[in-house]
């Protein structure tokens, strides 16, 4: 039996003056998916989270998150969502723990979780310093660590790892998907095709505000595989990509019969590949 999904948007528009940010969105997610916004700068995936959220009021159309309508959300919605927003404000003269405490108190989560929350977020031996001494990395943990606190259903991430580390981008990306073997949804935004790819059960690819294609990255990559390439490794350490045709076996098979031949992988398109292809722009 198909259940109702748990975020549904309907012919969503949003229009700053005369300019229009968001053109007849329409997309649903399911209970426990990763999804993927996925678009350049301006594309409108912070519009879209703060519509879903309730922070932004669309012009037309419906955005539903738990079965509530998001303009008219009440305060309770947010004891069952979790945000991660570029502007989330830590207290910067606080502790990490004393404000996860903060939150805590609101949200009555016991003290026992905050501690296990830090370690999870890899923050507890920095636990008593202040946040102003934190760098962008330890804060951006931290904002996420009081995202989950109180075990949203839903969690929202614009670019959770933009301007992060490679290290604490992996740490990261292990928390979502520890995540989401606890049931969690999450909608991440982001312009990071291998994050996406990485993370997403599903994907919508935006462009100026218009969702161009939506699926998983897999269904994605095998109906653009239009052009079979293979990425070939050749004795000397020569590396080349060619695109399938006579001409290519052949010499695939001559390199092999003469030994030369190391590797070869048939390559598929990336999700920045189709990006372009569908849209005829870089994702960044
Ligand atoms: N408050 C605002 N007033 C006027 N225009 C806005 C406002 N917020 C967003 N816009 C415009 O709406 C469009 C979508 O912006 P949005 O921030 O949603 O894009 P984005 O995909 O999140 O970009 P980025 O990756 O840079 O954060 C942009 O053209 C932006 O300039």
């Amino acid at each position: 039996m198909a259940t109702a999904p748990i975020i549904e948007v309907k012919h969503l528009y949003k229009n700053f003056g005369d300019q229009t940010a968001l053109k007849n969105l329409d997309f649903s997610i399911q209970n426990g998916e990763i999804f993927g916004f996925l678009g350049p700068s301006g594309a409108g995936k912070t519009t879209t989270i703060k519509i879903l959220t309730g922070q932004l009021v669309a012009n037309s159309g419906t955005a539903t998150v738990l079965g509530n309508n998001s303009y008219y959300f009440k305060e309770d919605i947010y004891e069952h969502i979790g945000v991660v927003t570029h502007d989330s404000g830590l207290y910067e003269s606080l502790s990490a723990y004393d404000n996860l405490r903060t939150f805590a108190r609101i949200f009555n989560v016991d003290k026992m979780s905050i501690d296990s929350l830090l370690k999870r977020v890899n923050l507890y031996n920095d636990r008593k310093k202040l946040v102003k001494k934190f760098s962008q990395g330890m804060k951006q943990r931290l904002i996420l660590a009081r995202a989950i606190l109180n075990r949203p259903q839903i969690l929202f991430l614009d670019e959770p790892t933009n301007g992060i580390d490679p290290g604490t981008t992996q740490k990261i990306h292990q928390l979502i998907l520890e995540l989401k073997n606890f049931g969690t949804t999450v909608f991440l935004t982001t312009h990071n095709m291998n994050e996406a790819a990485k993370l997403c059960d599903r994907v919508a690819l935006l462009n100026n505000g218009k969702i161009a294609e939506i699926g998983s990255p897999q269904a994605l990559s095998l109906k653009y595989n239009k052009k079979i390439q293979y990425k070939i490794l050749l004795k000397g350490n020569t590396v080349l990509k060619l695109t399938d045709s006579d001409e290519t076996r052949q010499k695939i098979n001559w390199w092999m019969e003469n030994g030369e031949l190391q590797t070869i992988h048939s390559c598929e398109p990336t999700l920045e590949d189709i990006f372009l292809e569908v849209t005829g722009r870089k994702l960044k």
